[in-house]
């Protein structure tokens, strides 16, 4: 077990790199001089494609954001136990930040960086099978402000999401302190950096939820294609693109007064969204192109062209009935019905076997990331909960927000610049 928390929970008090090194739970385990050197040691040439392919950890955005989805995810929460203070959080995210640059090269994390007491290091579950574009993305819940005594440092678009109608969540499977979204292209390497940060958690904060998902393999020669989710529609098309600048500040905090932990982070939403599949499956074909407002074939919009052709929203059928419908989804959730909210929406499917009443437990993670969820996911949901046709079929079991800090330079560790103030 660690030893004692160097500081009540809460109290606020000057935190230096040092005192954090030397802090109960890591420095007992690890010494201070040894991981700050495996920290800043530079990486080998990163190999390309498939396996081999790597993303960096370091970066001035966190990886696991703009890069183009990989097919396989666990996203998790986990909540601090009762001794945590700002130094003891410290130390679990240089833990989870000197983990997750091992492990996005295919190194081993070794024991020196274990807490006491926790489970064996590695068992080589993954052992050549890497590292397969792995990232691992960390954010914080409103809840993780008030557990280490940085109250007044929460951001206020941290604000709790509004109750959506028909929204039937469950608790137990949303919010939490810490979060983590782990993606790789192959699920044993996805697997494998979850056991790890749950191993390097033990002590200081236990596993609140997990969910993961999967989506299609990447097609040779296609780059970042569209997706298929599991009702059978392409999913993503008009997704604003990284490489657009304006775009991306409406995706990441750019905002010249953010503090400078938050400059480059982001604001992430979770939602688990079961598709009522069974049901969905004996529609008519075209009813569920109305609903979206899209073929299902090739993702065009009902208004013709081809899937990257914008859809023509002032269009009307002879008989005068939009071509699209007043409630299809692409309507309502459009930029231009909700003052041009944005959100970069980069979800997983999840297939969770059968519900007690024999239907399918299987939906989308719903992940959308923006630079404030009040002009990003908050009008968009509250538009599409007032009459989606789309959203006759589905149901919002749990729901999530957290922040996202900005990105981690070389030697240093998620969320330094908020932690050491
Ligand atoms: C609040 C935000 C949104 C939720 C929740 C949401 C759920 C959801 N969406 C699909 C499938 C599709 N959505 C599509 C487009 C689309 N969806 C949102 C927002 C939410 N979706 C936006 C902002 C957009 C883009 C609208 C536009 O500008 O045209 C599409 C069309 C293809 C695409 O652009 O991605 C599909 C398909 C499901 C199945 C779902 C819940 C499970
Ligand atoms: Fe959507």
């Amino acid at each position: 077990m660690p030893t004692e928390a160097s500081g009540a929970p809460g109290r606020r008090r000057p935190l230096t790199r040092r005192a954090l090194l030397g802090a109960a739970g890591f420095g007992a385990a690890a010494g201070g001089g040894a991981l700050v050197a495996a920290t800043v040691r530079e990486s080998p040439a990163a190999p390309s494609g498939g396996a081999r392919a790597t993303v960096p950890f370091h970066g001035p955005q966190q990886a696991g954001i703009l890069h183009p989805r990989q097919t396989h995810a666990h996203l998790a929460a986990f909540d601090f136990g009762a001794r945590t203070d700002r130094g003891r959080a410290a130390a679990l995210l240089l833990r989870w930040s000197t983990a997750a640059q091992r492990l996005t090269r295919g190194e081993p994390v070794g024991e020196e960086i274990s807490p006491p007491g926790s489970r064996a290091a590695d068992t080589g579950v993954a052992l050549g099978a890497g590292p397969a574009s792995l990232t691992l993305t960390f954010g914080f819940g409103a809840s993780f402000f008030d557990r280490v005594g940085l109250a007044a440092a929460r951001p206020e678009a941290l604000a709790p999401l509004p109750a959506f109608p028909d929204d039937r969540l469950d608790p137990a499977r949303g919010d939490g302190d810490l979060f983590v979204q782990i993606a790789a292209d192959d699920p044993l390497v996805c697997l494998h950096a979850l056991r790890t940060v749950q191993r390097l958690a033990h002590g200081e904060a236990k596993t609140r939820w997990v969910m993961s998902g999967f989506t299609t393999a990447p097609v040779p020669g296609r780059t970042a294609p569209t997706h298929r989710n599991l009702m059978g529609q392409l999913d993503g098309t008009a997704n604003p693109s990284p490489a657009d600048a304006a775009a991306r500040d409406r995706i990441l905090v750019t905002a010249p007064g953010a503090p400078p932990w938050l400059a480059g982070g982001s604001y992430v939403v979770v939602r688990r969204i079961r598709m009522l599949l069974d049901h969905w499956d004996t529609l008519p074909q075209e009813h569920r192109e109305q609903a979206l407002g899209r073929r299902a074939a090739d993702g065009s919009p009902l208004t013709g062209g081809g899937e990257h052709t914008a859809p023509d929203l002032t269009a009307n059928r002879p008989d005068g009935v939009p071509v699209i419908a007043h409630n299809a989804h692409i309507r309502l959730a459009a930029p231009g019905a909700n003052g041009g909210a944005t959100m970069l929406r980069r979800g997983w499917s999840y297939y969770d076997g059968l519900r007690a009443d024999g239907t399918p437990d299987a939906g989308m993670l719903f992940v959308a990331w923006q630079s404030d969820p009040r002009t990003g996911f908050v009008p968009v949901q509250q538009r599409l909960a007032r009459g989606d046709a789309l959203g006759r079929y589905l149901v919002h079991e749990a729901s999530s927000l957290f922040v996202v800090p900005g990105g981690v330079r070389p030697g240093g560790y998620v969320a330094q610049a908020l932690l050491e103030i």
